[in-house]
């Protein structure tokens, strides 16, 4: 790809947003951290991507990947994975900690765009958790792992619905009550509805097969899976038509 593309396509990216996650990146593999919260759901969800994609053996890309938290319990359950964020820091953090936990990932400073035009189709299966919130245009990141997919495989993402219990929880609640995340961590703007997310995947030709909620309770303090309920946090588990 020419310089002049790459740099149209990286114009998918908020500096600050990237600059807010390598300034915490030294404690990403710290469970007690900013980042528990993806500690604690982490089991949740690689169970829900395992149980429907069969992750053992697989080719998987996940996009976003920050520090490796997910796509090292992936590389874990035998998956090849290939990890990619625009952050380096992060990216630093997640190749030390491959060494320590002796897994083999292959980890990679790109975005999904230009993935997507160096290795379209490549993958069984495409994860995307907790970063499309967190860039201008969502719907490019989609069309991005959209392309990434083989037909028949399996494209998952999880964000942030918007509406105001959704502001109540996961803002005012998760950063300022419960102090679970720094301030300003998320931007009510960038939350994104099911419906914007499921036009967004039916215009590549992704199947929305299944949404999920992931609640929080604050009593407990434990998070569950919770079908019925994505009026906050969610997850969508795709699929690519075959042709
Ligand atoms: C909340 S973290 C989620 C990390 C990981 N997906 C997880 O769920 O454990 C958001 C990640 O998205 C990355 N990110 C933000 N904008 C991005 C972009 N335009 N391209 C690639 N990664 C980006 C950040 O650097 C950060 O690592």
């Amino acid at each position: 790809m020419n310089p002049a593309a790459r740099d149209t396509q990286r114009g998918n990216v908020d500096p600050s947003e990237i600059a807010k996650f390598e300034a915490l990146a030294s404690r990403w593999w710290d469970p007690d951290s900013e980042f528990k919260p993806l500690h604690e759901i982490n089991p949740l969800r690689l169970d829900f991507i395992d149980a429907r994609a069969g992750l053992a053996g697989k080719r998987v890309l996940d996009v976003g990947c920050g520090g490796g938290i997910l796509s090292e319990a992936m590389a874990h359950r035998g998956a090849k994975v290939t990890g990619i964020d625009l952050g380096a820091t992060p990216l630093e953090v997640a190749r030390l900690h491959q060494q320590e936990s002796g897994v083999t990932l292959d980890y990679r400073q790109v975005s999904a765009e230009e993935m997507a035009d160096e290795q379209p189709g490549e993958f069984d299966v495409v994860t995307c958790l907790e970063m499309l919130e967190h860039v201008p245009d969502p719907a490019a990141v989609v069309r991005a792992c959209a392309t990434l997919v083989r037909p028949g495989g399996h494209v998952f993402f999880s964000t942030i619905n918007r509406n105001p219990k959704a502001y109540a929880l996961a803002i005012i609640g998760a950063e300022y009550v419960l102090s679970l995340l720094p301030r300003g961590t998320h931007d009510y703007r960038k939350f994104i509805r099911p419906s914007e997310l499921s036009t967004w995947c039916r215009a590549t030709g992704l199947r929305v097969r299944e949404q999920s909620g992931l609640t929080y309770n604050p009593l407990t303090r434990t998070y569950r899976l919770a079908p019925r309920d994505v009026s906050v946090n969610y997850m969508m588990h795709c699929s690519m038509e075959a042709p």
